[in-house]
């Protein structure tokens, strides 16, 4: 079906080069193929080992080292928006397929444009088999708002947002305003870009520690434009710094409102929104990990020949550095003839 649905994308996987060096072209349909002329000197910081004009050989060579190996590893495809970061972990995701690795690719775009790239429909929130390449290829694509709205109910439900609701019916304004400084009820009502996806990815962790899911020895994300993936790396310190000053604050005022508590049997459910919100941590610092991980994972930064789309990824390709996350690949994306 693949072949037949979207014979562009799976002939462009099927030609994916990737030079020895630290960046890599993809060439899709009518796109002129070589070294593009037009990277400007900006690009240098995006890709500081700036390749020769790549030959098929080293291209093939540097997808081998991708592809070597029956160790689990993680792609993340990451970049500004609209630039073809879906495009492109369809096509990797092919590509690792017809190399003998059961693959997942997972997009939390809800758009859905990674049922658009393989013509099939991936939005039921489970995991599809792609047709076409020769070994397993699964896809799925999270809808971000729906993780959030389970995160949400599961923290209503349990009272996360009475903590603010909580204080507030115990007539503590003082500590309720300190609450606001805190960011708590925003934390839990509007969550900062970057934990939709950050959600979406511990999920899809949890799910591959399972042993039905064992099987995939390529996983590739397609993540959210650039200013998420940021977010999304700051989140642990974040979500750090906010839950130690609330428990720190719950410490304040628990001789205070103990004895209250217990009569109107609201200190289980304190409990567990800061239960839940400690479990959102931990899953946030896996997440980081995994990002940082060398061994086993790695993030593609995506772009266009343009001068907005490359100096972003610049920007991106910097605060990856600085946050330790593992870069050694470029994608150059809808590169046209002069
Ligand atoms: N090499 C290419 N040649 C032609 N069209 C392309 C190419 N790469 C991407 N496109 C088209 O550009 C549009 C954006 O691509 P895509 O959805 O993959 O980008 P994205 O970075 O994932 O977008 P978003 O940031 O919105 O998630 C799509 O219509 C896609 O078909």
């Amino acid at each position: 079906m693949l072949a037949t649905a979207s014979p562009g994308l799976h002939a462009a996987a099927r030609r994916l080069t990737l030079p020895s060096q630290a960046r890599c072209v993809v060439r899709l349909p009518r796109r002129r193929p070589g070294r593009p002329a037009w990277l400007p000197a900006a690009a240098s910081a995006a890709a500081p080992e700036a390749a020769p004009p790549a030959k098929e050989g080293a291209e093939e060579l540097g997808f081998q080292e991708m592809t070597s190996g029956t160790r689990r590893r993680y792609y993340m495809l990451g970049g500004k928006g609209g630039v073809g970061k879906t495009s492109c972990a369809a096509s990797l995701a092919v590509r690792f397929a017809n190399n003998g690795h059961p693959t997942l690719v997972v997009s939390t775009d809800p758009a859905h444009s990674l049922s658009d790239s393989f013509a099939q429909d991936l939005s039921g929130g489970t995991l599809v088999q792609v047709e076409g390449p020769d070994a397993p290829l699964f896809a799925l694509e999270i809808n971000p708002e729906k993780a959030r709205e389970e995160f949400r109910a599961a923290n209503q439900k349990n009272g996360g947002t009475g903590v603010k609701d909580f204080m507030d019916s115990m007539g503590l304004g003082v500590l309720v305003e300190q609450l606001g400084e805190l960011k708590l009820g925003e934390l839990l009502d509007t969550p900062p870009p970057g934990l939709d996806e950050a959600i979406a990815i511990s999920k899809v962790m949890q799910f591959l520690e399972a042993q039905e899911y064992s099987m995939f020895s390529r996983i590739v994300f397609d993540t959210a434009p650039t200013g998420h993936t940021l977010r999304l790396l700051s989140l642990p310190d974040f979500l750090d710094a906010s839950i130690g000053k609330i428990l720190k604050l719950r410490s304040k005022i628990a001789s205070a409102t103990s004895a209250i508590k217990s009569v109107f049997g609201q200190e289980v459910q304190q409990q567990d929104a800061a239960n839940k919100l400690e479990q959102l941590r931990e899953r946030m610092v896996k997440v980081r990990e995994l990002f940082r991980d060398t061994e086993s994972t790695e993030f593609i930064i995506v772009t266009i020949p343009t001068v907005m789309a490359i100096s972003e990824s610049s920007r991106l390709h910097s605060s990856l550095q600085k946050e330790s996350v593992p870069v050694r690949r470029l994608i150059v994306n809808q590169v046209l003839p002069p």
